[in-house]
């Protein structure tokens, strides 16, 4: 029988033990020292590296990226279980992201948790955040599956590209952050999600297709399915932090009304800032722009955003990109397991509670 998503977690939580170092002790420090002249002490760096990044992984995660990858590799009729430490790749680059995403965001929760810049301070977080962009090239350069030279360096070359737009949408993210008026559009909106969210979806997806030798129509197919289900994924997610706020939705692991502490330029506030009056609209402004808020002023903020509708317009927004998003893979030839759960993944990114 083939194993359901959960039944994978376990297996993708060895595989991450098996990257991330959980010691840093003497043989790994001499794994990149040689043979030191200087005594260096292990725990000093333990406590700068290995305890912040084990810190955040230990909190959870769902971890759909390495399961989604597992499910396209099982897709391309490839072995999963031969593949677990590319899985990781994914899901390691995703964790760093969000250490580093919380600094610029100056977030104060992450995975319940406070973020990792207040336990361990910028320094030490941004560092850890920056390894872990790293680390999982480690797997590439291992090898542990022996790949042709070729799907190697097409792997390295999708890496590159797909992190430099990554970083191109975070970018555009930290500018509307700073401006003092929200002005983007929701198409720009859905742009910038493509890059700063969705380029990862695009490394899973790309990645299983590299490994499994797919020509490049299939791959440009998997990746835009990944692309467009991990924009409908980011809406969600600014869905699910309003509807936390509002007391409606589980325990999301984060503050409460913690886009609208940060200032976020999302979809609902976008839409909101056009549906409102425009005695609304310049409180909003006022509230996002704020340096800090009342739990008063979130809620006011957040009454804006649900009276002018732009939860159920967001989550009309995600539905379609979903239905789009199936609609890409519809043409290929996977066998019914794989199209089912790639299926029900679009529905899941929308009506989740975490
Ligand atoms: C370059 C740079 C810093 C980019 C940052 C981009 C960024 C943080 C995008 C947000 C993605 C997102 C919705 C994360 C939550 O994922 P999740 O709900 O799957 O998290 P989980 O692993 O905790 O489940």
């Amino acid at each position: 029988m083939r194993k359901t998503l959960a039944d994978w977690r376990p297996a993708i939580d060895d595989a991450i033990a098996d990257l991330v170092p959980r010691e840093i002790d003497t043989d790994y420090l001499e794994s990149f020292f040689g043979d030191p002249t200087y005594e260096y002490d292990p725990d000093g760096i333990q406590r700068a590296l290995s305890n912040p990044i084990w810190d955040l992984l230990d909190r959870g995660g769902k971890r759909w990226r390495a399961v989604l990858f597992l499910v396209f590799i099982e897709g391309f009729g490839e072995d999963p279980a031969e593949y677990l430490p590319y899985a990781c790749i994914p899901e390691i680059l995703h964790n760093g992201t969000i250490i580093v995403d919380d600094v610029e965001d100056g977030a104060a929760i992450r995975r319940g948790e406070p973020a990792l810049h207040h336990g361990y301070g910028q320094d030490v977080a941004l560092n850890a955040g920056n390894a872990m962009y790293f680390l999982p090239l480690k797997v590439l350069a291992d090898d542990p599956a022996d790949l042709p030279a070729d799907r190697r360096l097409a792997a390295y070359e999708m890496l590159t590209y797909e992190l430099n737009r990554t970083h191109l949408g975070q970018g555009m993210d930290i500018c509307w952050h700073n401006e003092s008026e929200v002005r983007a559009t929701p198409e720009q909106y859905l742009e910038m999600c493509a890059c700063k969210t969705g380029c990862l979806g695009r490394i899973v997806a790309r990645l299983a297709a590299i490994i499994a030798d797919q020509p490049p129509e299939v791959e440009e197919a998997v990746a835009r399915y990944a692309e467009l289900t991990a924009v409908a994924f980011q809406i969600g997610d600014d869905i699910l932090d309003v509807e936390n706020s509002l007391g409606r939705a589980g325990d999301f692991g984060k503050e409460f009304g913690n886009d609208i502490h940060e200032g976020k330029t999302t979809l609902l506030v976008i839409h909101a800032m056009q549906q409102s009056d425009s005695e609304q609209a310049k409180r909003l402004q006022e509230i996002l722009n704020a340096d800090s808020n009342t739990d008063a002023e979130v809620r006011e903020a957040l009454e804006i955003i649900e009276e002018t509708g732009s939860l159920a317009s967001a989550r009309e927004r995600a539905l379609d990109l979903a239905a789009q998003a199936r609609a890409e893979i519809e043409p290929l030839e996977f066998d019914d397991e794989t199209g089912r759960k790639l299926r029900e993944f679009t529905e899941f990114v929308i009506d989740r509670d975490e």
